[in-house]
């Protein structure tokens, strides 16, 4: 943190307040009590209920919150001399001291000898921690002038758990590479603007739409975008924070947001992962979240509870809207759908455009290649991308980002670090054979996507990675191609057990493997791809389609069940035969790129393919693959 006044202040004086109300607290009250609280001989609890009842009790003190009584009576061995005696009591005695209360025994009960220290202590806290609170209050919102451009502001977070943003600041500009999303949304914008227009003519605006797209594929810079454009303030709120322990706070939450909402119309509401609140009810585990349905329940009245051209919209993101309790998605509601996907590679171009900006990058790095070679990336990966390989171009004390860096960061933003290599070893062989494995089957089935780069370089979770370089813009995807997927990804284990034997496999391959079940049996619920014939049986999450519902897998028979399972590993087995006579037959190349491998760490595609068809044919569509 930068040093500031401000920030010294703000500390120290708390400090040196609470301080001195502790110095103080300490003395203050150090009650004149104490030296009654003492008795040097002690009584049993049972002594002195038979006191009690015998009538020698003249008076009872009780201290220590009704723990300790110091107990004056009259000893008959003592020739009746008045005694001071300590009673440890039973926690918690109310009969007794009602019993007391009752008697005409002197009677009398203290705060505890440290109570009063500490209550005199709590009660000069107090206005210390208001005076804090009010301090921190100030500071919060000098910093937080509503208005500013850009300047969050988080109404007490005890409360109302959501931002409002005066401005946004951001443009259409800014959001790249989902053309579609954005012209549909278009025209929110001037739902916002010119409301008129609309009501003139007797249309209704729509109060509801949800975005739907997996995360990081600027959902959120969409809708900012919007209220940006539109010039209203957005108030953002996700809705897992909608969702808290307490029965009731969820739906206030609501309640509030829609309250501020209202006094600043017109404006946009975001709420982000709506299906933390807005699932199916009753159908969470054990039946159901009250507080959830409770939520939702108030999501739905406020929703109900304005009118369209109030001047309010909403919008929300999910990436599962078939969760989404059906009652959200009703007209009214949230009865428009725009998808917000992944790019494609145009997209990606787009999207590196914008956020190239501000950085520079070297004559010889072309933002084209570089959406080439990050298929499947969102958004915000392509920032997450140019922003390390920013950071990798400092550190190597570069002035500009090179081919390099982009190479480094795409391996990064997919793989994790990059750790540092095994020394030779067996195991380094052993993962070598594994790596070798998966690019020589990828290299050798005929519909396989072409090995990008082989490494042993530790990157993440994984030892060593075999890179492929997908088909781009493919669209569909057939049989056969699912089923080189297959074989491709059981390469690493085939080569384990080929070579080493199958008492040696690892568990290397648990990560592939878990890959494989998962196409497999996509080929077999979802794509009807089996010999179970064209049939969808699951959906993605997981749940199966039973005549006209969707139920959870538990419900359907145990003979389908069975089915699946074994269509499922039909296909497997086969992928693996086939995976491990490829290595079988192709022993000769494979211990040479093994060697080479280990003694260069990285092999790249094209060096690979060379040295497989000094050996043997390569299938059609590997012979011409475009590199970089
Ligand atoms: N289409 C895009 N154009 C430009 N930048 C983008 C785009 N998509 C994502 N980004 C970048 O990624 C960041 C994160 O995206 P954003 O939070 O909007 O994604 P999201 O879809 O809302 O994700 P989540 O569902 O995880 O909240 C943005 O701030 C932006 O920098
Ligand atoms: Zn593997």
């Amino acid at each position: 943190m930068k040093f500031s006044w401000k920030v010294l202040v703000l500390w120290t004086l708390p400090a040196l307040i609470i301080g001195f109300f502790f110095w103080q607290g300490a003395f203050a009250s150090a009650p004149a009590e104490m030296t009654k609280n003492t008795a040097s001989t002690r009584m049993t609890y049972g002594r002195f209920l038979e006191y009690l009842d015998t009538g020698r009790v003249k008076s009872v003190d009780l201290y220590e919150g009704g723990r300790t009584a110091i107990v004056e009576a009259v000893d008959p061995e003592l020739d009746n001399r008045m005694q001071r005696l300590r009673v440890d009591l039973p926690y918690n005695a109310p009969e007794l001291v009602s019993r007391l209360r009752d008697s005409n025994i002197s009677f009398d009960s203290h705060p505890m000898r440290n109570d009063g220290a500490i209550w005199g202590l709590l009660g000069n806290l107090v206005f210390p921690v208001l005076l804090i609170g009010g301090l921190f209050f100030l500071f919060r919102r000098s910093s937080n002038i509503p208005g500013g451009p850009g300047q969050a502001m988080n109404f007490g977070k005890s409360k109302a758990r959501f931002q409002m943003e005066a401005k946004t600041g951001i443009k259409f500009d800014d959001v790249a590479g989902i053309d579609e999303a954005k012209e549909e949304l278009q025209e929110v914008v001037t739902f916002l603007k010119q409301p008129e227009r609309f009501t003139a003519v007797g249309a209704k605006i729509p109060k509801g739409v949800l975005l739907v797209g997996p995360p990081g594929t600027g959902k959120t810079l969409l809708a900012k975008a919007i209220a940006g454009e539109a010039g209203v303030p957005f108030f953002s709120i996700s809705g897992s924070e909608f969702v808290e322990m307490f029965v009731g706070v969820g739906a206030s939450r609501v309640r509030d947001l829609f309250k501020k909402a209202k006094d600043n119309a017109p404006c946009l509401i975001f709420i982000d992962e709506i299906d933390a609140v807005g699932r199916q009810r009753g159908a969470g585990i054990g039946g159901g979240n009250d507080e959830r349905e409770q939520t939702l329940n108030q999501l739905l009245t406020e929703m109900d509870g304005f009118e369209g051209n109030t001047g309010i919209i909403i919008i929300a993101a999910t990436n599962r809207p078939d969760v989404l309790d059906s009652a959200l998605l009703r007209p009214g509601r949230f009865d428009r759908q725009v998808i917000v996907d992944a790019p494609d590679l145009k997209g990606r171009l787009e999207i590196l455009k914008v956020h190239s900006r501000n950085k520079k990058l070297a004559p010889s790095v072309s933002l084209e290649a570089i959406a080439r070679r990050s298929p499947g990336f969102t958004g915000a990966d392509l920032a997450n991308l140019l922003n390390e390989a920013a950071i990798l171009t400092a550190r190597r004390r570069k002035d500009a980002i090179t081919l390099a860096e982009i190479d480094d960061a795409v391996d990064r933003v997919v793989a994790g670090m990059e750790g540092t290599p095994l020394v030779d070893s067996k195991s380094k062989r052993l993962i070598a054979y594994h790596e070798i494995g998966h690019a020589l089957i990828g290299t050798l089935v005929k519909e396989h996507d072409p090995v990008q780069k082989v490494t042993l370089i530790p990157r993440g979770q994984a030892q060593g990675l075999t890179w492929f370089t997908p088909d781009e813009e493919q669209g569909l995807i057939s049989r056969s191609q699912l089923k080189a997927r297959i074989t491709g990804a059981l390469g690493g284990r085939a080569a384990e057990a080929e070579i080493f034997g199958h008492s040696e496999i690892t568990t290397g391959a648990g990560g592939d493997l878990q890959q494989v079940s998962g196409m497999a049996r996509q080929m077999v619920t979802r794509f009807g791809m089996s010999e179970l014939g064209p049939l969808s049986l699951e959906s993605q999450g997981g749940e199966v389609f039973l005549g006209r519902d969707w139920m959870s897998r538990s419900e359907y028979s145990e003979s389908i069940a069975a089915q699946i399972d074994a269509q499922v590993r039909t296909i497997v087995a086969e992928c693996y035969e086939i995976a491990k006579q490829i290595i079988r037959e192709n022993r000769t190349v494979c211990d040479r790129l093994v060697d080479l491998l280990i003694e260069k760490e990285t092999i790249d595609g094209e060096e690979f393919r060379q040295i497989v068809a000094e050996y043997t044919d390569l299938p059609e569509k590997q012979q011409f693959v475009p590199t970089l």
